[in-house]
């Protein structure tokens, strides 16, 4: 058994990640200031740790009191379009937080770091689908605040040894498919759980964000991973990290889905309209965003199991139908 410290934890994927390594027998801590995430989202026997990795004593005290066998880090600022708005707060927080538990990780004696990183990376990309050796060039403050923290691994890998896996996920999306963990964020900004709340009754109706990009249908394609493929990734990683190398890899289905398409499978699944309007495009939208996935397949045997968009979408429209207010934080935790 491994014992793994997980910050972010309580949020959407780091949530799902706690989960698969529970259920194959590891020990989690997770450190979260629950600022997004839920309480209820943690499994009966993990430790919760409620704090703010910008407590860098707390976080030294967490790492020197259990000994992990590596740090998954997914706790961060997350939205592009406040990252335009607060494009310092977002470089400042994000890099500081994550060199700041590396730096505690080297000193604990822990050589395993795991970064959620992002397809924002790329910025408008050179080509497609994108493979890891593709221009890095993000153009919003988000994606540069984690190129930098990719960065600054390298060089904690370089002075100190630090092993470091760099995720960059394209458009993380579905729930666990036992219908245990969900997508619950307030606000809520990602197209699939916006859909569906609007074909529900819970939330406004979609905005369409441009309708004149250059696609076969003119809205914008990304490439939707399941949020239970991306945390099986997590563990495979691990296994990588542990024959002693540092990789970077990105994470998607490697098949593109456009807006439209996305509002015709919530309204399939559902059953009912996807009330929607157009609206202008959003700023600094790339027309596509598809992954080459076969770096991660090659090197760590990754095959997603719920690649159709419509499992995405099933599972995502499951957890929120039984969940229509998101989760209930004063309920016992999930069983793992
Ligand atoms: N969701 C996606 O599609 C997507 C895509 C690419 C990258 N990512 C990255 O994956 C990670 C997880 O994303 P998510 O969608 O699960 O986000 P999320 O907001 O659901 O989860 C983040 C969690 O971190 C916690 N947190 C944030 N700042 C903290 C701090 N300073 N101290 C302690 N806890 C803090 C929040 O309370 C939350 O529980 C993020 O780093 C994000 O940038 C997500
Ligand atoms: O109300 C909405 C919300 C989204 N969209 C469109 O739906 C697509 C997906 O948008 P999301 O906001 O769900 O996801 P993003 O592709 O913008 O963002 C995701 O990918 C980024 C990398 O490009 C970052 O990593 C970010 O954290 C992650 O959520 C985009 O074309 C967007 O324009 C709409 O039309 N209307």
């Amino acid at each position: 058994m491994a014992r793994f410290l997980v910050t972010g934890g309580a949020g959407y994927v780091g949530s799902h990640v706690v989960l698969a390594l529970k259920e194959r027998g590891d020990d989690v801590v997770v450190i979260d200031d629950l600022r997004q995430g839920h309480r209820a989202a943690i499994p009966e026997g993990v430790e919760l740790v409620v704090a703010d990795l910008a407590d860098r004593a707390r976080v030294a005290d967490v790492l020197a009191g259990w000994k992990f066998d590596g740090v998954l880090h997914f706790a961060a600022l997350s939205l592009v379009g406040e990252s335009m708005r607060e494009p310092l707060r977002y470089i400042t927080e994000n890099l500081s937080n994550t060199l700041g538990l590396a730096d505690a990780a080297i000193k604990a004696g822990c050589q395993r770091f795991v970064l959620s990183s992002t397809a924002a990376l790329f910025g408008f990309p050179e080509r497609l689908p994108i493979d890891e050796g593709c221009r890095l060039g993000p153009v919003s403050a988000y994606g540069e605040s984690k190129l930098m923290a990719e960065r600054g691994l390298e060089w904690a890998e370089r002075v100190h040894g630090l092993r470091s896996a760099s995720l960059r996920y394209f458009n993380a999306a579905g729930a666990d498919p036992q219908g245990r963990l969900g997508e619950d964020h307030n606000p809520e900004t990602h197209l699939i759980p916006l859909a569906i709340n609007a074909a529900l009754g819970l939330g406004p109706e979609l905005t369409l964000f441009g309708t004149d990009y250059d696609t076969p249908d003119g809205t914008c394609i990304r490439d939707y991973v399941h949020v239970t493929d991306l945390a099986d990734a997590h563990l495979r990683v691990l296994g990588v990290l542990e024959q002693g190398r540092s990789v970077r890899y990105n994470v998607g289905n490697g098949s593109g889905y456009s807006v439209r398409e996305v509002i015709d499978t919530v309204q399939r699944v559902t059953g009912r309209p996807v009330p929607y309007r157009t609206g202008p495009r959003r700023l600094g939208d790339p027309a596509v965003l598809v992954a080459s996935n076969t770096l991660l397949r090659e090197e760590t045997g990754w095959t997603p199991q719920y690649a159709a968009l419509e499992d995405i979408v099933r599972t995502a429209y499951a957890w929120r139908a039984a969940h229509p207010h998101g989760f209930d934080d004063s309920a016992r935790p999930v069983a793992a």
